[in-house]
């Protein structure tokens, strides 16, 4: 936010300065005086007290007319009160409290010396860099300053810069961070502080950071909370102290939540035809923006990762909680700027995000609650623009769920799809999956990740994974067998998991996270990108990357192939993203900066492991002309018309193809169960050696963390991970959970992996978090040693 440097005289000043202040003396004196009642039809921003530097900005940024919830919101939230605002998505709230933000620290004549004004919390990074944007817009001729924190950004660099701040911006985990280790950052003198979709940020997932922020900021403040599905909790309130507030709503409880100017459909559609109903709806939408919602991360990759390889003829992009920070901003970008576009997305973009003229928001999984669902389809139709939603329902959700919408007064419309206009991708996705290990790898990730996100939900009416037809929904996603899911026996029992379980689930689940952002900063808390935790998948999708890389630098060069789309989030190799059409030799990025992994470097400069790699050439034969062909050269057709009608020899290709595919699959998991066999042995053996005192403790603890995928262990070990890696499985991707950081008033804990109380043998596996401190590292090794 510039200042007005021009050189003016000591008088002038002073007669500026005195101008001034009885400009903001006035002002407030206007905002005292204003009577909301009486200027209930005021229709323009310069119709309310402003100062001219905050007019001036909404004016250039285009902002004249206000919103209902503007006009109604923006007097009282500037008199001071607490205010709990609620309003349809894509109204207009973000200005709601901004403008305010601003003008109480102007009326104050806030200064760098000052400190924080006002702290605006919310629950995803993309939502904190939109809003940010958008307090950068309006008050770019204020002389307040404003600083965004977000998990994933260079921390040194915010540390640097937090203690100058006046108006600090960032997600839950990052505040309370800054609030730990910055001894600049200092909260005493902070009027207001802001919540947005507070009712997110309120829930289970943030409890501990949100109190823990609390505790450091005054309680003579003002709070405000805004939200399209706001909270009354009196629990909630309670926790923030507010006095007196204010509750603002633009519509009445006989209203519908969500826009007027959406269309709301849904299809009900067996499980397993749920990805052939996606698939076509999307060859069907190519010239439009569609916004898919998942259930998990590990959904958003397979269906990414298998569609992509299936071409559908529209650019489809991903995001999710688990992509590294720029894969993230820089999806949102590209899905921001493109007019045809597919994101597959989970919860992590549900809220806040104002994305462009989407045309349709798709939910391929039911979201957990009527709440989810507002906030997802609030993705369009936004600030009364036209947009369609389509929900896809499961026999057994359909009554359940649309009960639940019919007494939020939320119509939607149901669809018949034709048969004729549904085609099965099941064989092409079963091809793939035979052809690929690592997309097969993903779709037993997915399939166990969605059985999970089903198994973890509390409203067992709507979701019960015993109906479920597992083995039908299996061969859909190409998976030649049924992966076993532990939970299953209590899913059928009808237990499903009891609050304190769903408790726990979250709590580990942001434990995780905070192993993840523990590697990612070092003792000082600065960011060491490298020491990202890498997954087995991570490592997978890095290998294959090292070895296409050239193929597809070759397809950007010569611009052969169609779409070019690489998966993003697991290396560097987003440099070299974009789409072929219009690629310029001297637009490509130097190859040197592609950062690969020293086993490929080494591979590049070693002669002998160079020509290792090269291509053998390709075994001929010849006739007896002395013709050379290839060994296996296609059939001239007539040869081939002899062995019978094409489709009885393709049915026994296909039989023949099924067999094989189960023959490796029965290798494959027999290889993985010999190694974790072998590992637990190891395990075994270690734990023993501890107990004896023959290791040191040290070192005792150090080989159990490595228990979990050290960086040697380099070969996916499906079964194995399939079992460890059911909690992370769990992230039913709420990854706004994800924000959840290491605070240093969390304790850190060793304890025995969950088994969802199926007592298989991997339940003795121990889930070790990242220790903080030697003392942690210390009573971390005393619990090992006394398991
Ligand atoms: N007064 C206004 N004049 C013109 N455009 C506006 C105005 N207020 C908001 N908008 C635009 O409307 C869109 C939605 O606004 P905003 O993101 O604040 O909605 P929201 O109510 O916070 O939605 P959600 O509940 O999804 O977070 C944005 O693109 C914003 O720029």
């Amino acid at each position: 936010m510039p200042r007005n440097t021009k050189a003016i005289s000591r008088e002038d000043k002073r007669r500026l300065r005195h101008k001034r202040k009885e400009n903001l003396e006035d002002l407030k004196k206007r905002v005292e005086e204003f009577d909301p009642v009486e200027n209930s039809k005021i229709t323009k921003f310069d119709e309310l007290p402003l100062t001219q530097e905050t007019l001036r900005g909404l004016g250039e940024s285009g902002y004249v007319n206000l919103t209902d919830i503007q006009r109604e919101a923006i007097p009282i939230c500037l008199q001071g009160h607490d205010v709990l605002g609620a309003a349809k998505t894509g109204s207009g709230k973000t200005l709601s409290y901004l403008i305010p933000v601003l003008e109480r620290l102007n009326y104050e004549k806030w200064s760098d010396m000052d400190g924080v004004g006002a702290l605006i919390i919310l629950p995803t990074r993309e939502l904190a860099v939109q809003i940010y944007e958008v307090l950068l817009r309006i008050g770019k001729f204020s002389s307040l300053s404003a600083g965004l924190v977000i998990g994933g950004k260079d921390y040194k660099f915010e540390k640097e810069r937090i203690g100058k701040v006046n108006i600090l911006i960032g997600t839950p985990g990052r505040i309370l961070q800054h609030l730990d280790e910055s001894s600049t950052l200092n909260l005493d003198n902070l009027q207001t502080l802001v919540l947005d979709e507070a009712d997110r940020i309120l829930d289970m997932g943030f409890r501990q950071t949100i109190d823990s922020i609390l505790n450091d900021i005054p309680p003579q403040r003002q709070t405000l909370l805004f939200s399209a599905t706001q909270t009354k909790s009196v629990k909630d309130l309670a926790r923030l102290s507010l006095v007196n507030p204010k509750y603002i709503s633009t519509s009445t409880d006989q209203e519908a939540t969500t826009p007027e100017s959406l269309d709301q459909f849904c299809v009900t559609t067996q499980l397993s035809e749920k990805l052939d109903l996606l698939w076509s709806f999307i060859k069907a939408h190519i010239n439009t923006k569609i916004l898919v919602f998942v259930s998990s991360s590990k959904q958003v990759h397979f269906i990414y990762e298998s569609f992509r390889k299936l071409r559908p003829g529209i650019q489809l992009l991903k995001l999710h909680g688990r992509q590294k920070q720029k894969a993230r901003m820089e999806t949102t970008q590209q899905f921001t700027h493109a007019s045809h576009c597919c994101l597959f997305a989970t919860d992590v973009v549900a809220r806040g995000l104002d994305f462009p003229a989407i045309d349709w928001v798709i939910q391929l999984d039911c979201p957990e609650d009527v709440t989810t669902y507002i906030h997802r389809v609030g993705r369009s139709a936004r600030f009364g623009r036209s947009g369609k939603s389509l929900l896809m329902l499961t026999p057994n959700e359909e009554t359940p769920f649309l009960k639940k919408l019919g007494s939020r007064k939320i119509a939607v419309k149901k669809l018949n799809v034709k048969g004729s206009k549904k085609k099965s991708i099941h064989s092409q996705l079963q091809s793939l999956c035979f052809e690929s290990p690592e997309l097969k790898y993903l779709g037993q990730k997915a399939f166990i990740s969605y059985c999970k996100s089903v198994f973890v939900q509390a409203d067992k009416e709507v979701f019960d994974l015993s109906k479920l037809p597992l083995e039908e929904y299996a061969k859909s996603l190409g998976l030649p067998g049924t992966p076993k899911v532990k939970f299953m026996d209590r899913a059928r029992e009808g237990k499903g998991m009891s609050e304190g379980e769903i408790t726990k689930v979250k709590a580990k689940k942001n434990a995780s996270r905070k192993v993840m952002n523990l590697a990612k900063t070092d003792e000082n808390g600065e960011a060491m990108e490298e020491k990202r935790v890498r997954t087995k998948y991570d490592k997978m999708f890095e290998r294959t990357n090292q070895n296409i890389l050239s193929e597809h630098y070759m397809q950007m060069t010569h611009g052969k192939a169609g779409e070019y789309d690489d998966d993003d989030d697991d290396g560097d190799f987003l440099t070299v993203r974009r789409t072929v059409d219009d690629v310029d030799e001297k637009d490509l990025p130097p190859l040197e900066l592609i950062n690969t992994s020293k086993r490929a470097m080494k591979r590049a400069t070693s002669r002998k492991l160079t020509a290792k790699m090269q291509d053998k050439g390709s075994k001929m034969v010849f006739d007896d002309a002395g013709k050379a062909h290839a060994v296996y050269e296609l059939e001239n057709e007539e040869d081939f018309q002899k062995q019978g009608p094409a489709d009885e020899l393709k049915e026994q290709f296909l039989s023949g193809e099924k067999a094989n595919m189960h023959k490796e699959d029965a290798v494959d998991k027999s290889v993985a169960k010999e190694k974790r066999v072998e590992k637990k042995r190891r395990r075994k053996e270690l734990e023993r050696l501890a107990k004896e005192d023959e290791v040191s403790d040290e070192e005792a603890a150090y080989t159990v963390v490595l228990g979990h995928g050290s960086e040697d262990d380099e070969e996916p070990d499906l079964e194995r991970d399939l079992a460890l890696g059911e909690e992370e499985e769990r992230e039913k991707d709420d990854e706004n959970k994800e924000e959840e950081r290491p605070s240093k008033r969390t304790k850190m804990v060793a304890e025995p992996q969950e088994e969802d109380g199926d007592g298989g043998e991997e339940g003795n596996v121990i889930e070790i978090e990242q220790p903080e401190s030697i003392q942690d590292l210390e009573a971390l090794t005393e619990k090992l040693i006394n398991e």
